[in-house]
């Protein structure tokens, strides 16, 4: 991809202000000032506290929420946008190739899927159902549909937990690869600040509720080149200068 390519935006988000109301409870302020934009081929980690207002940002920035002050720009679905949840929510009673073909608008479920199988090591499992695969897998092939629509945003949130180490790692790589292989643009919610130093091009950390942006921390140093000193250090900078957010 181009520098030019790289640097291009692919939506920019500004939630000024989201507040739940409900009858007969007091209202919830969610979000107070909180803006970004994602960019094609970067991996962009967002990390706050539990309760924060994450969950309602990915709404927004979905398009699944609009009620709520500032602007989601472009139209994400007209740019391409995708999400895996926690929860791999597979029918049971289809097999992991029909789970896949079943997110596609009728019109594409017949497309050649093979390189997608083939690069998320799911082809020996195509036929099977998801009750015979680990959590680790059945999220894998959550992340299989999500990129059988190929998306130019993936929206994931906290796709690794609950996962073993080995489990962790495979899919983290999987994440990595399909943003050099398809120049996706990743935008992860997830509370493991390790993983996400590891990871991530770009780390946004947000306050406790309402969730406002209180850093955007580049991590510039190449993915292959972070050895544990770089980790390390970089965790302990983040902690020490925003404690309510990042754990020594
Ligand atoms: N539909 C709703 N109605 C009222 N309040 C809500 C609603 N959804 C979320 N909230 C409240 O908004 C606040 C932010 O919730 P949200 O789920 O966005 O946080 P989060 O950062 O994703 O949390 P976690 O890290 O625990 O997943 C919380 O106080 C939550 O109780």
């Amino acid at each position: 991809m181009s520098a030019a390519g790289a640097e291009s935006t692919l939506l920019t988000v500004r939630v000024d202000r989201k507040v739940y109301r409900r009858a007969r409870t007091e209202p919830v302020e969610a979000v107070r000032g909180l803006a970004f934009s994602l960019r094609p081929a970067e991996i962009t980690c967002l990390i706050g506290p539990s309760g924060a207002g994450k969950t309602t940002t990915l709404r927004i920035l979905l398009g699944l929420d609009h009620d709520f002050e500032g602007a989601v720009t472009p139209d994400p679905n007209a740019v391409g946008i995708a999400m895996v949840f926690q929860d791999p929510r597979l029918l049971p009673w289809r097999t992991i190739e029909q789970n896949v073909r079943l997110g596609l608008p009728r019109e594409r479920r017949g497309r050649d899927l093979d390189g997608l199988f083939e690069a998320l090591g799911l082809a020996p499992w195509r036929d099977r159902f998801p009750g015979a695969l680990s959590l680790g897998m059945q999220r894998r092939v959550a992340l299989a549909r999500a990129l059988a629509l190929e998306p130019r945003i993936l929206v994931l949130d906290e796709p690794f937990v609950s996962l073993d180490d080995a489990a962790a790692a495979g899919l983290r790589a999987l994440v990595v690869e399909t943003v050099a292989r398809m120049g996706t643009s990743i935008l992860m919610v997830t509370h493991n600040v390790g993983e996400a130093l590891e990871i991530a091009d770009r780390l946004l950390l947000v306050s406790a509720r309402p969730a406002t942006l209180l850093a955007t921390v580049p991590l510039d140093r190449p993915r292959g080149q972070r050895d544990r000193g770089f980790l390390e250090s970089t965790r302990a900078d983040l902690a020490a200068r925003f404690p309510g957010v990042i754990a020594q």
